[in-house]
């Protein structure tokens, strides 16, 4: 075939695909674009042609135009991107998303020239994925949805959030009291979203000490500090292409709250004791039971991290706010320890039913699922009743076989802390004003069990 009409045919298979085309040079300024690039963006050739790529603004592209830096991108790197799905801003504002595959065009003497993208909109496939999502939820029934239970309005609204937030790259935050569900929406959001294919990576800020946070969420390098014989990788690393699960996050220390700024601002960590800095592509979801405008107010958590971490605020009500929801959880916790134990237990009678419907729940699910663990233990006949509900519910004492009054005050008070904070050791230690580790020697001592039944 003639060379002039290939050049041709080529041209006319360029404007007339479906996919944006797009062709860039080492500094990321745009040369070239297809038509479908045009109806893509909403900017015209001449528009596009001469301006720097990042004008396309996609949120999961790691392409920087800095003022003193000059140009940077990781594709130029790893001289590939495949499948990267993203959220680009058109001109009218209106994000779309899209997938990316892009290849480094180097010359034949090794040179790199520039790179050639490819831009597919995902519109129509994310609006579907949304129906099916909310169909199958209708369709599993309106009360369940990812493995929560509730029907009342406010679930329902965070049940919708959910769904949305999944979809987006921005950061998310989960406000919440001890045990209303913080976990399981994180998973959720990781499991409905376009990172579901890579790592969610949970890492308990309170659980940790300052420097073991810092080398937990960063990695650190061999001979960092005494004991470190070999590099280890972060969890950042670790949750490349996938969801970094930041639970606790009111509870680190400000040193720590600059680290993880900057990971936001510059999407870059350092292994401890190296000052290598090593790009990271995770999306952070963030949880915490603190009210952070208090500690912001009370110079305990920074401002600035505050914004950048709320840029998706979900709030889950404590169980006291959705008592509408009680008998629908309480049915479902019948079943499920039904299932689990073997036991004929089938029904809860009025009077303990309306104990469960007057209680606060400060320990919110984690203290119902407690109670019915509990009550499945003890209750020996077809019927839950007030006598089979923990003393913190009832208010009724019924403990040991003959204990002394000190010990049986003790095991009152403990037991009583232990149902604050839903079965939470360190909140427990915390209401007791004493360490954790006292606290799981006392428990010892006085047989209460890791799920608090007292076995003597
Ligand atoms: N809506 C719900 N329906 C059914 N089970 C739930 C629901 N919400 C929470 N749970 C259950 O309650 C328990 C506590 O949930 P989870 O650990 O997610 O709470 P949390 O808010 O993260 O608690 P904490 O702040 O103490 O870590 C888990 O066993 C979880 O499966």
């Amino acid at each position: 075939m003639h060379r002039e009409n290939m050049v041709n045919f080529w041209k006319t298979i360029v404007e007339t695909m479906m996919d944006g085309l797009m062709v860039v040079d080492a500094d990321g300024m745009i040369v070239s674009v297809n038509k479908a690039t045009e109806a893509l963006t909403g900017y015209t050739r001449e528009e596009l042609i001469g301006s720097p790529c990042t004008i396309l603004n996609c949120d999961n592209c790691s392409a920087r135009c800095g003022e003193d830096n000059g140009f940077s991108c990781d594709l130029f790197e790893t001289k590939k991107v495949e499948r990267r799905k993203c959220n680009m801003k058109r001109k009218d504002g209106a994000i779309v998303p899209i997938m990316k595959n892009a290849s480094a065009l180097v010359s034949h003497d090794g040179r790199l020239m520039g790179a050639v993208e490819t831009l597919m909109d995902l519109s129509e496939i994310v609006e579907r994925d949304r129906r099916i999502a909310r169909l199958s939820s209708i369709l599993k029934g309106k009360d369940r949805f990812q493995g929560m239970i509730g029907k009342c309005r406010a679930m329902r609204d965070v049940f919708d959030l959910i769904t949305d937030a999944a979809q987006s790259e921005a950061p998310i935050i989960i406000h919440g009291e001890s045990g209303t569900g913080k976990e399981l929406v994180a998973s959720a959001i990781h499991n409905l979203g376009n990172r579901k294919f890579g790592p969610f990576v949970k890492v308990n800020c309170a659980a940790l000490s300052e420097s073991l946070l810092e080398s937990e969420l960063f990695g650190h390098v061999k001979g960092a500090y005494t004991g470190a014989d070999k590099m280890r990788k972060g969890r950042f690393e670790m949750a490349h292409k996938g969801d970094i699960f930041l639970d606790e996050i009111g509870d680190i220390p400000l040193s720590m709250q600059v680290k993880i700024l900057r990971v936001l601002q510059e999407k870059e960590i350092e292994r401890v004791g190296d000052s290598v800095p090593i790009r990271i592509d995770a999306r952070i979801i963030s949880a915490t039971h603190r009210d952070l405008t208090d500690m912001i107010a009370k110079d305990l958590f920074r401002e600035d991290l505050f914004y950048r971490l709320n840029v998706i605020p979900i709030r889950l009500p404590p169980l006291r706010e959705r008592m509408e929801d009680l008998p629908l959880l309480v049915e479902h916790l019948i079943e499920e320890n039904r299932l689990k134990t073997g036991k004929r237990i089938r029904d809860i009678s009025g009077e303990a039913m309306e104990t469960l419907m007057h209680y606060q729940w400060p320990g919110n699910i984690r203290e119902l699922i407690n109670a019915f663990d509990y009550a499945f233990v003890v209750c020996r006949t077809q019927c839950i009743e007030l006598s089979h509900l923990p003393d913190t519910l009832t208010g009724v004492e019924k403990i040991l076989s003959k204990p002394s009054p000190s010990t049986r005050d003790e095991v009152t008070s403990v037991l009583h802390a232990l149902s604050r904070s839903g079965g939470s050791k360190s909140e427990a230690a915390k209401i007791l004003g004493i360490s954790r580790q006292a606290l799981w020697k006392k428990m010892a001592k006085l047989g209460i069990k890791n799920n608090f039944h007292v076995i003597r």
